[in-house]
């Protein structure tokens, strides 16, 4: 008998992606003993107000170029690609409908565990995929709606605060992966300017 294969979705804005999202994925994938993790960038937030100038089509390219050369990683394209709102519930309809012998999960941090509540369609999306939490700093990683929480060393890095630095042209090797920093730097993002390629 065929075993169902163990997906976990990263979902995420990605922008930029970095050393703490593939760190939080390999934790969860360990932990939870996944057969993939897929990285899936929304095309626009539905909880955030984008900052920074990184579209959504940019944004997947980077998070392709942060998992590249790791077979455990892949990139789900699908919410780029529909375009407009990407609510979680529906990608998951759609994606279990794809790929029906699938068991998915979704990995979230801290932050939006405590936010599970304010989720579009939040009651059906528990009864239908198991969330994986993982603390982060400054959120208590508790909220009103059942995570199975996976214990995994504390990361205090966000695309914010990378985003920051970029802009002042400060450092942010091994924060962020260097293919996705060479894009960057191509690509003229975040305050950087553009390099010849
Ligand atoms: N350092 C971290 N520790 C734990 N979870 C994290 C960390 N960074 C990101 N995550 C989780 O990864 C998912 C995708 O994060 P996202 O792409 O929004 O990055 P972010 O760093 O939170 O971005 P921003 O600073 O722009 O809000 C979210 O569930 C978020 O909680
Ligand atoms: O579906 C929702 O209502 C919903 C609300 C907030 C966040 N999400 C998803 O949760 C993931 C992490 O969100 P964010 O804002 O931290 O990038 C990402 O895939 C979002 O699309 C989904």
């Amino acid at each position: 008998m065929n075993e169902r294969r163990k997906v976990g979705i990263l979902g995420g804005t990605f922008n930029p992606p970095h050393s703490g999202h593939l760190m939080i994925a390999e934790g969860v994938r360990d932990a939870a003993g996944l057969d993939e993790v897929r990285f899936m960038p929304n095309a626009v937030p539905p909880h955030k107000i984008k900052e920074g100038d990184a579209d959504a089509w940019q944004r997947l390219e980077m998070t392709r170029l942060a998992v590249r050369g790791n077979p455990d990683f892949s990139v789900e394209p699908i919410e780029v690609e529909s375009g407009g709102v990407s609510y979680t519930s529906r990608t998951m309809d759609l994606l279990r409908t794809r790929e029906p012998e699938t068991d998915f999960s979704f990995i979230i941090g801290g932050d939006s565990i405590e936010q599970l509540h304010t989720w579009h369609d939040i009651d059906a999306l528990v009864e239908k995929v198991e969330f994986i939490g993982v603390p982060r700093p400054g959120t208590s990683a508790s909220g009103r709606f059942p995570v199975r929480i996976v214990g995994i060393p504390q990361i205090d890095l966000s695309s914010t605060i990378l985003r920051e630095k970029l802009a002042e042209g400060r450092s942010v090797r091994y924060l962020i992966p260097d293919p996705v920093i060479r894009f960057i730097r191509e690509e003229g993002l975040y305050g950087v300017p553009a390099a010849e390629r």
